[in-house]
């Protein structure tokens, strides 16, 4: 079964070469974490207390400002962070996709790095030989996927990335905003396979600010707010209580459905943490 619990975890990135003194004069703006200057070293505080327990079949959308913290919870829960104080406990394989453009080699052409993003992203040698067919169909890339990825241009990148990421079976899927800053034209290309990649994954969690790809592949949402999570549950409620308004008001009902939130909101609450 795969699942994700977090206990009371922070992270805290020591900035070593901060000058303390100008630190400390720093009014601190609405946006980041927030900087600690007891001691000698300055203190970015990342994460404060995080308890989250996440279970097969979550589909949790991230939000909240900038520097708020999710890119460090979502590396927290990939476990590539472990937490300074507290801790967490990973049951799965993860697929970490922060970046489309990570784990692509320059050097080697399209078709071998569909082989060695595959792997990174967790599948075998096997499983990637049979779907080497369909990434290249669907990147309509043709030859060039046997020249170096240096004579790419960058939407020809974003395209086999992308290929490349939706190709995969994730146990558990940790999604950064990066796959949505693609082409908007090719991004509705991408939109199924998006949509197939999450029915398979065991669990998700995607930081994003489209309330289109919140809507389309999240049932539930969590707030961060300066490191801590401010409110959990119903991906409605939080992501209105984050907006300050409800941004699925003027979705249709058809999508609503299809998506499954209720035409109006409900303003009994919910799970809120
Ligand atoms: N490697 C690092 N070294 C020092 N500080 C860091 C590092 N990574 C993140 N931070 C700080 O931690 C805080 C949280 O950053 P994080 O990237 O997690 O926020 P975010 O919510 O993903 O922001 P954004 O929406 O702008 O991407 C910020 O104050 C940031 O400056």
């Amino acid at each position: 079964m795969v699942s994700i619990d977090v206990w009371n975890a922070s992270v805290d990135f020591p900035i070593f070469d901060a000058k303390t003194r100008s630190l400390k004069k720093l009014v601190l703006g609405k946006v980041g974490g927030k900087i600690g200057t007891e001691g000698k070293v300055p203190i970015i505080e990342a994460l404060n207390d995080i308890t989250l327990s996440l279970k097969e079949g979550d589909r949790v959308g991230l939000v909240g400002h900038n520097g708020a913290g999710k890119s460090t919870l979502l590396r927290l829960l990939a476990g590539i962070y472990e937490p300074t104080r507290g801790s967490a406990r990973i049951d799965g394989k993860v697929a970490p996709v922060f970046d489309l453009g990570v784990g692509m080699d320059p050097e080697i052409s399209g078709i071998e790095n569909i082989m060695i993003r595959g792997l990174f992203l967790g599948m075998t040698r096997k499983q990637m030989e049979k779907r080497v067919d369909d990434i290249a169909e669907f990147t309509e890339l043709g030859d060039y996927l046997q020249m170096p990825l240096r004579t790419y241009s960058t939407g020809m990148r974003v395209r086999l990335a992308l290929g490349i990421v939706t190709s995969i079976d994730p146990e558990i899927l940790i999604l950064d905003e990066g796959i949505g800053a693609v082409d908007a034209a090719f991004m509705e290309k991408a939109r199924d396979r998006l949509s197939d990649l999450v029915r398979r994954s065991g669990l998700l969690v995607f930081a994003n600010h489209s309330d289109e790809f919140l809507a389309e592949f999240c049932d539930t949402a969590i707030w961060m707010d300066e490191g801590h999570i401010k409110a959990q549950g119903n991906l409605r409620e939080v992501v209105t209580a984050y907006k300050g308004r409800d941004p699925f008001e003027n979705f249709s009902q058809e999508t609503l459905r299809r998506i499954g939130q209720s035409p109006a909101l409900s303003t009994n609450g919910g799970d809120h943490a």
